[in-house]
């Protein structure tokens, strides 16, 4: 018989990976993490169902790419959780996955090292490791799911999950999030369409049965159930914020037509802010305003945060790299945090107990 090249061809290797019951037996949810995540997803569902009027703030660094740095942001971020409390529920951003528009340094999970070489197997370790951590705080923790496959080995560290702007009109992440265990945030598009986020959210509250994996490692059909808690995550784009009033008018007629609730969170960064980090805080106060002012479709807010502002370029040699400083996109450093959100809570203390609906 003839043999033919024509199977993987542009397939180099294939490496193995521990199946996620072999991660989760070496690091196992413990009970402080367990207790973090149902609290926390509790509370995001009673605020999407608007039995609790808080507004919650999806806050910390645009990707974590070294997890000394990492824990330290999330022990300050615990204790200001408790200082705000009654207005403000935090959630930490902790992004392992980081979608590129062309190339560029793709997460932690990834490349762990960030030199190349791509030991994935270590990645997906050491962010279950880190999440883990920060959920035994008492921290609730916030990722972008874009492999389709990790929320296998880190699902149940994860209190709520954004799909970005490059991936919310793919099916395969629609059909992801109709079996995700937490509320799920989808980004407009890069081009500011917001309706591609609406035709997500009636895509995931359905039951769909698709291609996987299972605990096991195998390959399965994953039948889901279909995810109530699907809600727009307005970012700006091509070139526009859209968190203005007439923007969230336009977003809450847009949910209305499509007879969904208007819950709506503005994310602070990326085309809202002209991905300046500085504008964040403006953008936060705006939000925080037409709360005051009576919006009921603002429900919460993302911030991307770290220790330090701004950002810094991969260096080759590591040990050049700026403690706490964002290797993605840029950040407000933790002082400025820590004011944005001790103003949102002044603002919101004598508004919150009467909003409601
Ligand atoms: O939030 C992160 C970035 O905006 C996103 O990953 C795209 O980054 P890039 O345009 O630098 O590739
Ligand atoms: C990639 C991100 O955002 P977006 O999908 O809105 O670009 C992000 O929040 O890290």
């Amino acid at each position: 018989m003839t043999s033919f090249h024509v199977e993987n061809v542009n397939v180099t290797r294939f490496d193995s990976m521990p199946t996620p019951e072999d991660l989760h037996a070496s690091l196992p949810l413990t009970d402080a993490a367990g207790i973090a995540v149902t609290k926390g997803r509790e509370a995001l569902r009673n605020i999407l169902d608007r039995k609790d009027s808080r507004l919650f703030v999806v806050v910390g660094p645009c990707s974590i790419h070294d997890p000394v740095a990492g824990l330290d942001y999330a022990r300050r971020l615990k204790k200001l959780q408790e200082e705000v409390k009654d207005t403000l529920m935090l959630v930490m951003r902790v992004y392992f996955e980081k979608p590129r528009t062309t190339t560029g340094w793709k997460g932690y999970i990834n490349d762990p090292d960030m030199d190349d070489s791509f030991h994935i197997e270590r990645g997906m370790a050491n962010a279950r490791q880190f999440l883990l951590d920060v959920c035994e705080l008492g921290l609730p923790t916030a990722t972008e799911a874009l492999d389709p496959i990790s929320p296998q080995f880190l699902g149940d560290l994860i209190t709520w999950t954004a799909i970005g702007a490059r991936t919310t009109e793919s099916q395969t992440h629609r059909e992801m999030s109709s079996g995700l265990s937490t509320p799920v945030g989808f980004k407009n598009g890069t081009d500011g369409d917001i309706s591609i986020a609406i035709n997500a959210i009636l895509s995931a509250s359905h039951p769909h049965s698709f291609l996987g994996i299972n605990g096991h490692g195998k390959v399965a059909i994953v039948r889901t159930s279909g995810n109530r808690y699907g809600h727009v995550v307005l970012r700006g784009g091509d070139g526009r914020p859209n968190y203005d009033t007439v923007s969230v008018a336009m977003a809450e007629q847009a949910l209305a037509k499509a007879k969904l609730p208007a819950n709506i969170v503005v994310d602070c960064s990326h085309a809202n802010s002209f991905k300046n980090p500085e504008l964040q805080p403006l953008v936060m106060a705006d939000v925080v305003n037409q709360v005051r002012l009576g919006s009921k479709s603002l429900i919460g807010v993302m911030i991307e945060s770290n220790i330090v502002a701004g950002k810094q370029s991969i260096p080759e040699d590591l040990s050049q790299l700026k403690y706490g400083c964002s290797v993605t996109d840029g950040c407000v450093d933790w002082a400025t945090t820590e004011k944005m959100i001790r103003d949102a809570d002044a603002m919101l203390k004598d508004v919150l107990p009467t909003r409601r609906g």
